[in-house]
């Protein structure tokens, strides 16, 4: 099986999960279309790295596993920041409300393609600005959709609340992929 994957977090989850996965990841464009809703795009974006890495690497039969997790704040997509200051704006705007975590799932196994997205709302507390400030510093933020990380020493802080599933939030819901490898 190959995981079209660069996520050492998706890498781990699998291992976990007992599949020998091999590492394939995908160059794609990750760029939004017009108009195209923050769920969409996921289940697109998994789609695309599922597609070109089973059509340029798998063998006849092998089964690619591909993901895309975003944040979305009311509608607007919280992708990865791209510098320190994009990670100060992301987390003040998450400060206080509840977003939501999609993670776009895509596997495909020579001619059948299956793909589902995966929701998970997650509640910051109000952050001040020295927190998020300290928070940035830890390094934690920055290639992580939305400026944090769930699973993370400083940023499991930052959260009061979750309604989910947590390692979708973390990048794959390893539950309902195992699920899914089994149908
Ligand atoms: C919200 C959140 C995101 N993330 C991570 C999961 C993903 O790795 C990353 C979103 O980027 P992705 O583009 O989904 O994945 P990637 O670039 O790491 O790997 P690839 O494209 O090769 O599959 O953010 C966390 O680790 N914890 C969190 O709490």
């Amino acid at each position: 099986m190959i995981l079209a994957s660069q996520s050492p977090r998706r890498i781990e989850l699998m291992r976990e999960a007992g599949f020998d996965v091999q590492v394939i990841p995908a160059d794609i464009d990750e760029s939004a279309r017009p108009g195209e809703g923050p769920f969409e795009l996921v289940e697109r974006l998994a789609r695309a790295k599922a597609e070109a890495v089973s059509s340029a690497h798998a063998a006849p039969g092998e089964t690619v596993v591909a993901a895309d997790t975003i944040v979305a704040l009311d509608g607007e997509l919280l992708g990865k920041p791209a510098d320190e200051a994009d990670a100060r704006r992301m987390l003040r705007a998450l400060s206080g409300k509840t977003h939501q975590v999609a993670t776009g799932v895509c596997i495909a196994r020579g001619e059948r393609i299956d793909s589902f997205v995966d929701i998970t709302d997650v509640t910051f507390y109000e952050l001040s600005d020295a927190e998020i400030d300290a928070y940035v510093a830890t390094g934690e933020p920055m290639d992580k959709a939305g400026a944090y990380g769930i699973q993370g020493t400083y940023g499991r802080m930052l959260v009061e609340r979750i309604d989910g599933d947590f390692y979708n939030v973390v990048g794959l819901p390893i539950a309902k992929v195992v699920r899914a490898l089994n149908t």
